[in-house]
């Protein structure tokens, strides 16, 4: 899979999770969070903060397992917030010089 397929593959899950939520699910407990969108922004900055920890005191495979949960918790702030991530990657684009 390349790296678009694999969040693309991932927002979908997410928008999935959102529209037909299962008994047992990380991504509607923390999109049906009682604190509402204040959890997932709560998540994002929780996991920033790991991030730079791992970026100045961890190893290589630390630092990709922050990455990839910042990420993740982006995308969920992300829907949260009612962002289109198609809307994100073409600001990404228009952005190109
Ligand atoms: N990529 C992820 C992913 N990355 C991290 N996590 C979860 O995020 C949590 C990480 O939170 P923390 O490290 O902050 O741990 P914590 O402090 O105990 O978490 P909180 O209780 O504070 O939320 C863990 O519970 C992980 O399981 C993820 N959970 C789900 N996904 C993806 O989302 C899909 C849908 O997941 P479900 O909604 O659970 O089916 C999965 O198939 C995966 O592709």
């Amino acid at each position: 899979m390349s790296s678009s397929e694999v969040i693309d593959e991932l927002w979908s899950v997410i928008c999935d999770r959102a529209e037909n939520p299962p008994e047992k699910s990380y991504v509607v407990d923390i999109l049906n969070h009682r604190k509402g969108i204040d959890k997932s922004l709560e998540k994002v900055g929780e996991e920033a903060t790991e991030f730079i920890i791992a970026v100045k005191n961890s190893d290589y495979n630390a630092k990709v397992g922050e990455a990839a949960d910042l990420i993740f918790h982006t995308l969920l702030a992300l829907r949260a917030a009612d962002v289109d991530l198609s809307d994100v990657m073409s600001e990404l684009e228009n952005r190109r010089r």
